[in-house]
């Protein structure tokens, strides 16, 4: 038989098969799987073939096979260091939420996030939440940023969680598809997943690292079905992805209108920084590229950790 994995509580996992019916599934024999050293062979959003045995009155699924992944998205162990703890797989897009104000959300959070979302080869789309409340500068700057992404090439929206404005753009977004929603604490995620479907609810709100660490619990993903044939993953106590590890030399592929670029850059091996004639930074500098973008670029690969809470906008 044939499933997908709804949930799963270490060494259990619900599979719902090509019925429809939830069955009670568990792995039999080890898995090691495209060569990921991960402390869960089995995630969320994975595709199964498992065959039911019955035992006693009782009848469980025995997982034999996992399709190959079109994505995945995990997290450091917190135990062992070498390991990683896969959070979800085969996610179709994933939605940032964006919030200028309430929390306010920096361009540097929101395009290391696409570039981690480009590294991970999972479709973003921006939802400028809140839009019932900005002011006149704040809804030049959402325009701003909403224009700025478009042109990049990403889907954005500007919409009210609260007053269900534009939600119904975000529903037809989701049909067919495996969604994911991220942001930061306050920014509405909840709201927008109560808003497009009543009734759920979702864990997505945000616990700190340091209590997750201190309590040295594994918190695991659960996909939902929602009632106009879409499906959401909830990542309890995660506001964005897990990090990637990125070579410097990557980084620069996860930014699409650098990559459409990098071709002209005299130096094949360019990380645009100091080289001479060097595309993306004569695109900068002629306003082709925006500053925003380039400053969120040279913090990632400088490896400027938690930079990313001061404005890049703001000129110094
Ligand atoms: N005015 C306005 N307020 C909103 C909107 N969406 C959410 N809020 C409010 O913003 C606050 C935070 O919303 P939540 O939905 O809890 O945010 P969250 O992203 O789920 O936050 P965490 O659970 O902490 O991750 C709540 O008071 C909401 O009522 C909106 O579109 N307009
Ligand atoms: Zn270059």
């Amino acid at each position: 038989m044939q499933g997908t994995v709804y949930k799963s509580t270490g060494s259990w996992y619900t599979v719902k098969d090509e019925d429809g019916v939830f069955q009670n599934c568990r792995i039999k024999g080890k898995f090691r799987l495209q060569g990921i050293r991960s402390t869960n062979p089995v995630a969320v959003g994975d595709r199964v073939r498992f065959s039911l045995e019955t035992i006693g009155d009782e009848t469980v699924g025995n997982i034999e096979e996992i399709e190959p992944r079109k994505n995945y998205i995990v997290r450091k162990s917190v135990n062992l260091s070498k390991q990683t703890h896969i959070i979800a797989a085969n996610i179709d897009q994933v939605f940032l939420l964006v919030t200028l104000e309430n929390p306010r959300t920096y361009p540097a959070f929101i395009d290391r996030f696409l570039a981690t979302a480009e590294a991970y080869a999972i479709p973003c789309v921006l939802l400028f939440n809140k839009i019932d409340v900005t002011g006149d500068a704040m809804e030049a700057e959402v325009d701003r940023m909403y224009r700025l992404y478009s042109d990049i090439g990403y889907t954005c929206l500007r919409i009210s969680a609260r007053t269900g404005e534009r939600v119904e753009e975000v529903r037809q977004l989701m049909e067919g598809k495996t969604s994911l929603f991220a942001g930061h604490s306050g920014v509405g995620k909840s709201t927008l997943v109560n808003t497009i479907e009543p009734g759920l609810e979702l864990r997505t709100s945000e616990i700190s690292e340091q209590h997750r660490q201190g309590q040295h619990t594994t918190t695991f993903a659960e996909m939902y079905d929602l009632s106009f044939g879409a499906q959401i993953i909830d990542t309890p106590g995660i506001k964005g992805f897990g990090l990637v590890d990125m070579e410097p030399g990557e980084i620069g592929d996860y930014f699409p209108e650098f990559f459409e670029l990098k071709a002209q850059c005299k130096f094949n091996n360019c990380l645009h920084l100091d080289e001479p004639s060097c595309a993306i930074k004569d695109a900068v500098g002629e306003g082709r590229i925006p500053q925003s973008r380039y400053r969120s670029y040279v913090q990632m690969v400088t490896g400027e950790e938690d930079t990313y809470r001061q404005d890049p906008f703001q000129e110094t």
